[in-house]
């Protein structure tokens, strides 16, 4: 493992789940378990399977890390060494972000998903996935006409347009509110929001700066770490079709988990979902942006990419260095979500008023993040806006109602 990058901070304690009181507590106690219990309800695993999971969500709040068995994943060897840390600790003791992509990981464990079987491959996290998509749609129709006629407003003018690739931008940073891991899908759409009402809960807004990096220079590549699959995933496609389209970059690479995790992370099998899905649409303007993203993909143009290293349990500043090494290709990285925001940061407790960019000085490309803040940890704030949020909504830390986007430059 490369030596970490980090500035010459003190790191402070990370998240843990033994914080009484804390939202990472009621995580790994009640929402994890929870989670578990939902894969068992939502899938048709066989009994012995269904136990173990059962087993799994009863040994959270209370129970020691179990070991886990060579499922012959291709990280397995890998997570042996993570685990040499944390092995034999209660869930609640160690680091949360350790202890959610363990979790996410163990279920793949238990379920079989990397060994053949008839269970070989089955996407835990499937019917979620799907719903997400499926009761956005009304929400995607009214996204994908705007960005049709920005793209030929584009073209007909022969310049890219900031305000329209600010407005995408918005549409991608609340796309992340719809959250499966948080809110099922069966519950409530949570895709409709209207864009003007949330600039107000946008707490950091380094959009305009984005499209001046943009826009300065004539650029190759754009690389986009994702999150979520369904309508945020959505989002971030017509993001990319405008960037495209609208002439900011030539190429567009989408990097995505190489297993199931975090419920509604995507991978490369949940775009092509999306994109037949978008393809096979009704709607004039959905469809064309599904054949759009189809034209991208068979040009190069758009590149799906996966890497353990994001269904890994390291700080972003632990990356690999190939990896490191193809991201600093980039003229700009997308970081998508909460999940990411808390790795870029090593899901530490920082103060909120530490600047961003003193604690994330080592990545090789500028980056911006888009983040809805679903987690107790948070930076580049005053004392005074904390103080406000504090007062005005006690939950602004992890109802994802606020969002950030967080220019690198
Ligand atoms: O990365 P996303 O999908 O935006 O959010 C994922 C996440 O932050 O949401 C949950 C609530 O905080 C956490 O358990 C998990 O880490």
């Amino acid at each position: 493992m490369n030596k970490p990058q980090i500035p010459n901070l003190l790191l402070p304690a990370p998240l843990v789940g033994s914080d009484a009181g804390s939202f990472t507590e009621f995580t790994v106690t009640q929402r994890m378990p929870d989670i578990a219990r939902r894969v068992i309800a939502e899938n048709k695993f066989s009994i012995d399977i269904n136990q173990s999971l059962e087993e799994l969500a009863a040994e959270l709040p209370s129970g020691y890390l179990r070991t886990l068995t060579n499922d012959t994943g291709a990280d397995f060897h890998n997570w042996e060494k993570y685990l040499e840390l944390y092995k034999h600790q209660h869930w609640v003791d160690v680091p949360w972000f350790f202890a959610e992509t363990y979790f996410y990981r163990l279920i793949l464990n238990i379920t079989n998903y990397f060994q053949p079987g008839g269970s070989q491959c089955i996407d835990p996290f499937l019917l979620q996935k799907i719903k997400g998509l499926e009761t956005s749609i009304n929400s995607i129709i009214s996204l994908c006409t705007p960005v049709e006629k920005w793209l030929i407003q584009s073209q007909q003018e022969g310049k890219p347009s900031k305000s329209s690739l600010i407005t995408l931008l918005y549409f991608a940073l609340w796309g992340n509110r719809v959250d499966l891991s948080l809110w099922s899908a069966f519950e409530d759409d949570r895709s409709s929001f209207d864009i003007q009402i949330q600039l107000n809960n946008i707490l950091i807004d380094d959009s305009f700066a984005v499209t001046k990096l943009l826009t300065k220079s004539q650029n190759n590549r754009i690389d986009f770490v994702i999150d979520n699959a369904g309508f945020e995933l959505t989002c971030d496609l017509c993001l990319v079709d405008f960037l495209l389209g609208g002439g900011f970059t030539n190429q567009v690479y989408l990097h995505l988990k190489p297993h199931p995790t975090f419920v509604s992370d995507a991978m490369v099998k949940d775009v092509v979902y999306t994109k037949d899905f978008l393809v096979q649409s009704s709607h004039p303007q959905v469809q064309s942006l599904g054949k759009r993203l189809t034209e991208n993909l068979a040009s190069g143009r758009l590149v799906l990419a996966e890497d353990y290293f994001w269904t890994s349990p390291l700080a972003f500043w632990e990356m690999p260095i190939l990896l490191k090494d193809e991201l600093a290709k980039s003229n700009l990285m997308i970081v998508k979500g909460d999940a990411n925001y808390r790795r870029l940061l090593g899901d530490r407790s920082w103060d909120f008023t530490t600047k961003f960019a003193d604690i994330v000085s080592y990545l090789p490309a500028p980056m911006v993040a888009l983040r809805t803040l679903k987690s107790e940890v948070a930076t580049g704030l005053t004392a005074e806006v904390i103080l406000e949020l504090a007062n005005t909504d006690p939950n602004w830390l992890t109802n994802g109602q606020w969002g950030v986007i967080q220019l690198i430059s």
